[in-house]
């Protein structure tokens, strides 16, 4: 008989035939403890789970007593437990490398955008208020040549200094927990303290991960550090920024716009204030967002549940660890 995996979220059919040449496969809308309730005796049995968005914790793990491995269609992996995990040598895979250039394509249209005002003006074109020649009020800012500040270079750091160095001769910034010898060579970028960064970029972007020591990074005394026409990008994840302190920075014309593809709460509640400044331009968390890279990061969560089933974990393993205890 084939092992028994849970699937959470919907595939494309060929790599659901995939998945089903190795294992017994049930899907599932959620993994909320109502759908884990109704197919109790699956989640008992089920030795892999894949999906992605999803809350996997204690109360979980201890539903599915016999889980070895854990694949998310995702790079970053806080909705995880990873010490729970840990604690019951299951292996946690992710999707690093797929998604790294499309992610910095998003981001990088998120610079040009918010700088340029593009929805702003798209929206005033199709309301029919382009009557004349434009004046300043319809203007943005430069990009090339401004001084990007990136925080975090790691894999979408490092492709994003390459667009911006490359393609729009930005000097780069970078904040990091060590100093990246390559991005320093590759993309002449300079290290600095977060407090330098803040003070001479005139792009701040933000693509770290979520974790304790990320939560709430960014505050009012970030914002207050800025330059007053400073743009702020967050493409990383919604609660490293404390959101509150940003609207109140917006409002108070701390700093100029906000470019963000992750929020506090998702999706964004409707009356969230951001959605009344048009000097934000908010996108609903599309920074892997392609047909092309979708279906890469599903085959590679396919791939890595079959690997780390068969004990194989040489790429993609957030903790292979658990293998040598
Ligand atoms: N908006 C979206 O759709 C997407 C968002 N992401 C987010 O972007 C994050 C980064 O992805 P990758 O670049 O592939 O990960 P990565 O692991 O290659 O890079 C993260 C970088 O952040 C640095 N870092 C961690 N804590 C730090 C701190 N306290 N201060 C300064 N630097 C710190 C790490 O040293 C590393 O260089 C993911 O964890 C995920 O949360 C990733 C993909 C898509
Ligand atoms: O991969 C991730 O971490 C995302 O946020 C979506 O691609």
């Amino acid at each position: 008989m084939k092992p028994s995996i849970i699937l959470y979220k919907a595939l494309p059919d060929d790599l659901l035939h995939r998945l089903e040449a190795h294992f017994t496969v049930t899907q599932v809308p959620n993994l909320r403890p109502e759908t884990v309730q109704q197919h109790a005796e699956v989640f008992a049995n089920a030795v892999g789970l894949l999906g992605s968005s999803e809350a996997v914790n204690e109360a979980l793990l201890e539903k599915m007593p016999k889980l070895r491995a854990t694949s998310t269609v995702s790079v970053g992996y806080d909705n995880f437990d990873v010490d729970a995990l840990n604690a019951r040598n299951i292996l946690l895979m992710h999707t690093p490398t797929v998604l790294t250039e499309t992610v910095a394509d998003t981001v990088m249209a998120l610079v040009l955008s918010t700088a340029r005002r593009v929805v702003e003006v798209a929206d005033r074109v199709k309301a029919g208020e382009w009557k004349k020649s434009i004046g300043p009020d319809w203007f943005g800012t430069d990009v090339h040549h401004k001084t990007l500040g990136i925080v975090g270079m790691g894999r979408i750091g490092m492709a994003l200094a390459q667009r911006a160095h490359c393609g729009f001769g930005i000097p780069i910034l970078y904040n990091a927990r060590r100093p990246h010898p390559q991005a320093e060579e590759r993309f002449s970028a300079r290290y600095c303290d977060l407090d330098t960064l803040l003070q001479e970029s005139d792009f701040v972007c933000l693509i770290l991960p979520l974790t304790d020591e990320t939560h709430h990074l960014f505050g009012k005394e970030q914002f207050a550090k800025m330059k007053s026409s400073a743009i702020f990008i967050n493409a990383g994840r919604g609660p490293v920024v404390d959101e509150q302190a940003l609207i109140v920075a917006l409002q108070a014309g701390e700093i100029h716009a906000a470019g963000l593809d992750v929020f506090e709460q998702e999706p964004l509640p409707v009356d969230s204030p951001l959605l009344t400044l048009p000097n934000v331009v908010a996108l609903p968390h599309i920074g892997s967002a392609t047909h092309e890279t979708r279906f890469n990061m599903a085959a590679c969560a396919v791939d890595n549940l079959i690997d780390a089933l068969q004990g194989k974990v040489e790429k993609n393993c957030v903790n292979p660890q658990v293998l040598r205890k």
